[in-house]
């Protein structure tokens, strides 16, 4: 198979193919490597199984079979088939993406966003920028007539659930909202982690988990040498959800992505490179207009908020505090890679820097197995990296803005836990404190959101 890792990507085209699906859940994404001037090919296949409803079949949900079984839409499984494609795409960047059963104006503007933007870093990082803008062969198919989206506000929401503080944001708020508007929330994951589980037992509400399946070949290329980076991972996490939401009868998939995810990391090459951009405004967009009109919905019900008041909110949520991890080591594909909170990356920077004002010392220091990062001196440079000490670069990972980080410093400097800390009197550190506007800004309701009217009220709440 190693033969597509020496043929030039100018010989090699990659082709998306028809995906296929049937009652029982069970979703195959089937994707080619051809070789334009030979006839060699490699078949790669990604499996996708649906859950159940946790409640049992409900009869009235999707489209009917004879039995009474649910076969997913056709319009959703081709946009999973693209989501999923950037993953078989970086090993190889072949000059060309086909797509023999065509695009719609639509499908071709999804596809073109996930691999120009969402292989942004993968770009960046192998310095390949060929790699955002292939050639897509594919004969233009009509679009899909818009149909608009039901009046009413969804009450039947299924939440994705990540393991880290967000969707746990989110949980509470939208259980919250039960009383006054019938709202009554399902859990959903990906493939299934300790974190994940251990959320939802602490929500005591019903998760749903959706298995997905890289094909074995993609790791075999990898240890062959194939180009490897970052692909936009919520894209496909966000199309599984809204198939599984069809299968169940639901009426929205809420995702949990914050204001601050649409921001990025570096220009290049005339591009703004986002290690989060599938986590972004604009792909929260382009999939809700690819939706619309479906059996679900799709929105971000933390878009209006920045991470700072996220992390206020989650800073009361304590039942949560000892079950969740942001730390992304928990969360390899690989089960024997897994590791809780690992004390040394961006995102386990990031937590202990922005809960520090709101969750008590030894409280904090206890989700982080007993440690004060800031006292670790390995830990400085990532630090000085989250506050943009001297224009040093944000991070690759799910991190929020620098003044966001500059103002949860500023109210940890204030906070008498941390009084006296050797880490804030740091002049480099003490040089990155703000003022009160900066601090106020760092909570500010985004008004660029897709939240219908009585989510929004519970987002507004929350502040
Ligand atoms: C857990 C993690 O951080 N993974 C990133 C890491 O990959 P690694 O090899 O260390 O572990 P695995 O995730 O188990 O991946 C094994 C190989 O499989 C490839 N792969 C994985 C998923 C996929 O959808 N397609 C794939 O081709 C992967 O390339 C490995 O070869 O480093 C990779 C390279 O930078 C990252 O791509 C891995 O990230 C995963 C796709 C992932 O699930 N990451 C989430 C935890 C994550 O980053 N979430 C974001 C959300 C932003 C977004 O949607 O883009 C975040 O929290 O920042
Ligand atoms: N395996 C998964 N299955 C379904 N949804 C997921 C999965 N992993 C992450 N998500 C969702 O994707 C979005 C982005 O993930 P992200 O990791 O930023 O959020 P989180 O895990 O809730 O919080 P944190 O920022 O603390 O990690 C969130 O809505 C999260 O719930």
């Amino acid at each position: 198979m190693s033969w597509v890792l020496s043929t030039s990507p100018e010989s090699l085209v990659l082709e998306v193919l028809t995906p296929e699906a049937d009652a029982s859940g069970e979703i195959a994404l089937r994707y080619r490597y051809r070789e334009l001037d030979g006839d060699r090919t490699l078949e790669l296949t990604e499996h996708v199984t649906l859950p159940d409803s946790p409640h049992g079949p409900d009869e009235s949900a999707g489209s009917s079979d004879a039995d009474g079984a649910r076969t997913p839409s056709a319009r959703l499984l081709r946009l999973l088939a693209l989501a999923a494609a950037p993953s078989y795409y970086k090993a190889c960047v072949p000059a060309t993406i086909a797509v023999p059963d065509g695009l719609t104006p639509l499908e071709r503007r999804f596809l073109t966003a996930v691999i120009g933007h969402g292989l942004g870093e993968f770009a960046f990082r192998n310095d390949v920028p060929r790699a955002l803008t292939p050639t897509i062969e594919a004969p233009d198919l009509d679009e899909v007539a818009p149909v608009e989206d039901s009046a009413g506000d969804p009450v039947r929401p299924l939440v994705a659930v990540g393991g880290g503080k967000d969707s746990v944001v989110t949980i509470e708020a939208l259980r919250a909202m039960g009383p006054a508007t019938g709202v009554e929330p399902t859990l959903f994951s990906v493939n299934s982690y300790a974190p994940i589980e251990a959320t939802a037992r602490a929500a005591g509400l019903p998760l749903v988990v959706a298995r997905r399946r890289l094909d074995p070949a993609l790791f075999a290329l990898n240890d062959a040498g194939a180009l490897n980076g970052h692909v936009p991972v919520t894209a496909v996490n966000s199309v599984v959800g809204l198939l599984v939401a069809e299968r169940l009868g639901l009426d929205a998939v809420v995702f949990s992505n914050e204001a601050s995810s649409s921001f990025g990391n570096v220009t290049w090459q005339g591009v703004e490179v986002n290690h989060q951009w599938s986590k972004g405004i604009e792909f929260e967009r382009l999939l809700a207009e690819a939706a619309a009109g479906g059996a679900a919905r799709y929105f971000s019900f933390l878009r209006p908020l920045t991470e700072l008041a996220i992390m206020r909110r989650f800073g009361q949520l304590r039942d949560y505090h000892p079950v969740f991890t942001s730390c992304n080591r928990a969360f390899h594909l690989d089960p024997s890679r897994r590791r809780l909170w690992c004390g040394e990356c961006p995102k386990c920077h990031f937590v202990f820097l922005c809960l520090s004002p709101f969750v008590p010392r030894a409280e904090l220091e206890a989700i982080f197995g007993g440690r004060d990062l800031f006292a670790d001196p390995a830990q400085r440079e990532g630090f000085m990296e989250l506050l943009n000490a001297g224009g040093r670069m944000k991070p690759f990972e799910c991190v929020g803005e620098p003044d966001e980080c500059r103002a949860a410093l500023t109210l940890t400097q204030r906070h008498p836990d941390w009084v006296g800390h050797p880490f804030l009197a740091d002049p480099e550190v003490a040089a990155c404190l703000v003022d009160d506007v900066v601090v106020e800004r760092a909570f500010a309701f985004h008004d660029d959101h897709l939240l219908p009217a009585s989510y929004e009220k519970a987002a507004r709440a929350l502040l």
